[in-house]
């Protein structure tokens, strides 16, 4: 996905995601989820709920526009949050499963 980066998010309410045969059985990518449909929209970035082809486990994609994040000054916010988040297992946040660009 050119210019994007997607954030794989375990939500309380959006439990379980394929393996297009190339990338199967690589790092996590677009093409191992199915998008279902879209749940969100924050400030700078949009929320759907996606499965995952291998496992049929759904999970929360949120991906956004890096130009935009860029131009608009919050690149260092959006990677402060990954960080954390990827830091942090609580069961009243939202878990982080994977990330890619
Ligand atoms: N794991 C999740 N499960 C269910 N819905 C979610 C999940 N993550 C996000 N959403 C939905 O998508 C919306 C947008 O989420 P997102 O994290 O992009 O923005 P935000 O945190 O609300 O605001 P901001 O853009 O300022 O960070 C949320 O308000 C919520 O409705």
């Amino acid at each position: 996905m050119g210019g994007r980066m997607g954030v794989i998010r375990r939500g309380s309410d959006v439990t379980s995601h394929v393996s297009a045969s190339k990338c199967a059985a690589g790092p996590p990518c677009l093409q191992h989820f199915s998008v279902i449909r879209s749940i969100g929209r924050g400030a700078f970035g949009k929320v759907c709920i996606v499965q995952e082809r291998k496992t049929k486990k759904y999970f929360a994609l949120k991906y956004m526009n890096k130009r935009r994040c860029i131009e608009k000054g919050v690149a260092a916010n959006v990677i402060r949050e990954l960080t954390l988040l990827s830091k942090i297992s609580h069961p009243f946040i939202v878990n982080l499963w994977y990330t890619f660009q």
